[in-house]
């Protein structure tokens, strides 16, 4: 029987078809096609008939051509199917014929050539059948698209350590690291109020060092001082020179564990060798991190997933790394021990390192609860689930710090979050949630990250070590709180913002042509109408602030109290990072030393002690709401007069506040009232598409009184006292929207680079053992902010920076 292969094709704006038979010359079909391609419309019918004579076939000219249901793309794989069936029988043809003469060779060996040429011309012939060189102008294979720019995505993800900047920390930590640190330094650094900022690289290997010296690890596993020097170098250089996940990180997450270790007295409970495999693991749990995490690891299917199977791809690789550390000699600060004492301590470390992968949070947290009831410290796997919570503590442990401490590096954590949702975007991976500029504010990360997974976690561990109650679990439930007023915050102006767009869209709606009057502001501002993206939402980090594009308010507002009003949703918008790690960790694996057996761990939620929507009710019914709160309905209870807080002015003034404050501008008080008039004409005038300048003179006009505002505001938040009360009512009289802005839009994303300002003042101490001196020494205060503003030494002069040593 016949068959014909119907091809269609466009020429022009119109889908033409045409009958082919499978044995019409390619040549005069290709031919056809081209000439389709050029084709007006008004020359189609011509061509057709030049294809019928030409062909030899029946043309049919579909009558409806804009009811053409098919794509070119799915009648040509018809069409291939078709080819295919037909020249298909040539192959069988040939290819008996080479095993029939196979078979008749068989015996006389070797082949004749004629065999081999044979199998060459089937192998040709196949080759051109299946290769698109022949059959994609039929449209049968899918043009591509380029590859992604694969190269910069690369880039993206490795930011390495300049070597100049890797020589320079080597010699400076050559030249310091004989230097005696002072007793008020290592007192300080038992605490989790140590602030790493003021210190150079060099300097916190030096600490690290000395975390090890007082711990007298060396003598009692006679570590070489030289080795030990090697090792913790080693590290530094092997860690990237990325937002969060980077040395210093590493440092804070060493210099917790060491500072619960001294809080607790860590060695009398669970001896000196497992503390030392804790701070060794903390040191090297995130080695050569590249920015971009698991989720991203595996959904990108990058070389780590799949060289590790997905299966925790950035853990197994920081401890593969840090094995190979240890593989030299000179690093190699366990080669004291012998190859049993060896094999425990490399368990040791991977059970820990690896117990870093938030996939694993749920699972290690239960098993943790299970035998902390009946903790024994005899029973080796109690103690190895206490030590992997004891490094997943320092690794969360961000919040537990001061808050000029744990803000900075929640600007940096969100920083590296929003580079991978952006290159999730730009590689059509999937979006993880979390890490979405237009889907979280710091207050909504922080309070669905402290609140579901950080604080069950440390209650958890609270209730075993009851030391830890003050130093660690109650800052972490002081930081949840402050998160959550901001949240509520943010929620309150949000639903306001809403109310008063709707009541002018309806006032403009019943007189079109009166758009609200008021009286003119002496400021004369006018404000431009700017619609926002959802980038522009998301509360900016330090190198990201530059973010307001065009979009949809409705949608912005919209998506934004998705995330903020709906935490019990539970969907994929709202998922925290274990979730959705969970989801990304295809494949579960025990944590060996779990007393229960292997459990699957369906979701965080059952981690938690609250879950979503329990938390989510108690705070809607306020039952978790704190003195600060009662501010925000006190204020809020005055707010028919604010009205200036449109997504997009809120965005602008931040950013010019930021700016302004940098340049240290200093200008006029503000006058309440003509606030109140500025907003209510300003959304007014946001209709009427004002210019953007006259935005930032107001805003310059009001600085000081917003900054007065945002101090108290402060003192406030960083005293949960009865004080509180009083500050706040006193900062009630002082109040007004643009204050209020000021507060909310700098807790929420604009937290000054601390590190620049604290290099500024940098002051630290410590001293040589050849030069300790009394201009040396800290004062003994226990505020780490005080022992910053009364050091007073920099390190540019001091003698530690003559002192030889033999490291490297
Ligand atoms: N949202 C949020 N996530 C955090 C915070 N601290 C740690 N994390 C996350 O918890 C993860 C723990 O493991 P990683 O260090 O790999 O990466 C960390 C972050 O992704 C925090 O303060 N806020
Ligand atoms: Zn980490």
């Amino acid at each position: 029987m016949d068959h014909y292969v119907t091809v269609y094709f466009s020429a022009g704006q119109r889908v033409e078809s045409a009958l082919f038979r499978p044995n019409t010359p390619v040549d005069q079909v290709k031919a056809l096609f081209r000439a389709a391609a050029e084709a007006g419309p008004n020359d189609i019918l011509k061509l057709y008939n030049a294809a019928g004579q030409l062909l030899n076939i029946s043309a049919n000219l579909p009558q409806n051509t804009k009811e053409t249901p098919y794509s070119l793309q799915v009648v040509a794989a018809n069409g291939l199917a078709m080819l295919q069936e037909s020249t298909c029988a040539d192959l069988k043809a040939l290819e008996a014929r080479v095993c029939a003469v196979e078979r008749q060779m068989r015996a006389e060996l070797p082949l004749p050539a004629a065999v081999n040429d044979l199998r060459r011309e089937v192998d040709a012939f196949r080759d051109r059948l299946e290769t698109d060189e022949n059959l994609s102008w039929l449209g049968f294979y899918k043009q591509l698209p380029e590859p992604l720019a694969s190269e910069e995505c690369r880039r993206l993800q490795y930011r390495r350590k300049s070597d100049s900047v890797k020589k320079r920390v080597k010699q400076n930590f050559a030249n310091i690291c004989d230097a005696q640190v002072s007793d008020a330094i290592r007192q300080w650094l038992r605490t989790p109020t140590f602030d790493a900022r003021p210190w150079e690289d060099e300097e916190l290997l030096l600490l690290l060092q000395q975390m090890y010296l007082d711990h007298d690890f060396c003598s009692k596993f006679a570590i070489d001082i030289a080795t030990l020097r090697n090792f913790l170098y080693e590290t530094y250089k092997n860690y990237n020179d990325v937002p969060f996940h980077n040395f210093r990180h590493c440092f804070c997450v060493a210099q917790m564990l060491y500072a619960i270790s001294w809080c607790v007295d860590l060695p009398s409970k669970i001896g000196d060798l497992e503390v030392l495999i804790l701070l060794t693991s903390c040191i090297c749990h995130d080695l050569d991190h590249p920015g971009y995490n698991n989720i991203y690891q595996i959904n990108a299917k990058t070389e780590l997933a799949i060289r590790y199977n997905d299966i925790s791809p950035l853990e197994n690789h920081h401890c593969s790394v840090a094995f190979r550390l240890l593989e030299n000699d000179d690093c190699n600060i366990f080669k004291s021990f012998d190859s049993e004492e060896f094999k425990l301590i490399r368990e040791g470390m991977i059970r820990c390192i690896l117990a870093t992968d938030m996939a694993r949070h749920n699972e290690i947290l239960t098993n943790f609860r299970e035998v902390s009831a009946c903790f024994d410290y005899n029973d080796k796997a109690h103690v190895n689930l206490l030590c992997m919570v004891l490094i997943k503590v320092s690794d969360i442990s961000n919040e537990a710090r001061p808050m000029d401490i744990a803000e900075p590096w929640l600007d940096r954590l969100l920083q590296e979050f929003f580079k991978q949702s952006d290159a999730e975007k730009l590689e059509g991976l999937p979006i993880t949630p979390f890490m979405d500029r237009e889907k979280i504010t710091k207050p909504s990360s922080q309070c669905s990250f402290i609140g579901f997974v950080l604080l069950p976690l440390f209650e958890a561990l609270g209730e075993l070590l009851t030391e830890l109650q003050d130093l660690i679990v109650q800052p972490v439930r002081d930081a949840l709180d402050y998160y959550k007023r901001l949240n509520d915050m943010t929620r309150e102006e949000r639903l306001h913002r809403k109310s008063i767009v709707a009541e002018l869209a309806q006032s403009e709606h019943q007189n079109p042509d009166s758009a609200v009057s008021l009286p003119k502001s002496t400021s004369n501002v006018s404000f431009k109408a700017k619609s926002l993206s959802n980038r522009s939402r998301s509360r900016s980090t330090d190198d990201d602030t530059e973010q307001s594009n065009e979009g949809s308010l409705q949608n912005v507002e919209e998506s934004l109290e998705d995330v903020l009003e709906d935490p019990e949703s539970g969907d994929s918008e709202t998922a925290n990072e274990v979730e959705v790690s969970e989801k990304a960790l295809k494949f579960k694996i025990s944590t060996e030393c779990s007393t229960t057996g292997r459990k699957s761990y369906p979701g965080s939620r059952k981690g938690s002690q609250l879950n979503h929507s329990d938390l989510s009710r108690m705070m809607q019914k306020g039952k978790l709401k704190t003195s600060a709160l009662s501010f925000d309905h006190h204020y809020m209870a005055d707010r028919k007069k604010l009205s200036c807080d449109s997504p997009a002015f809120l965005d602008e003034y931040a950013l010019t506040l930021k700016k302004k404050f940098e340049e240290g501008l200093q200008t006029n008080g503000t006058n309440e009232d003509e606030e109140c008039i500025i907003s209510k004409e300003t959304l007014n005038l946001n209709k009427r598409n004002s210019e953007h300048s006259d935005k930032k003179s107001i805003l310059k006009n009001h600085i000081v009184a917003t900054t007065d505002y945002t101090k108290k505001y402060r003192y406030s938040c960083d005293n949960e006292t009865d004080n509180d009360v009083t500050v706040l009512k006193e900062t009630e009289k002082s109040k007004s929207i643009l204050s209020r802005f000021r507060q909310f839009t700098d807790r929420l994303g604009l937290s000054q680079d601390s590190k620049s300002k604290s290099r500024k003042g940098k002051e630290k101490n410590w001293s040589s053992d050849a030069d300790v001196t009394s201009d040396n020494q800290l004062p003994s205060t226990s505020s780490p902010a005080a022992q910053d503003r009364t050091a007073h030494r920099s390190l540019q002069n001091s003698p530690i920076k003559t002192r030889q040593n033999n490291l490297i």
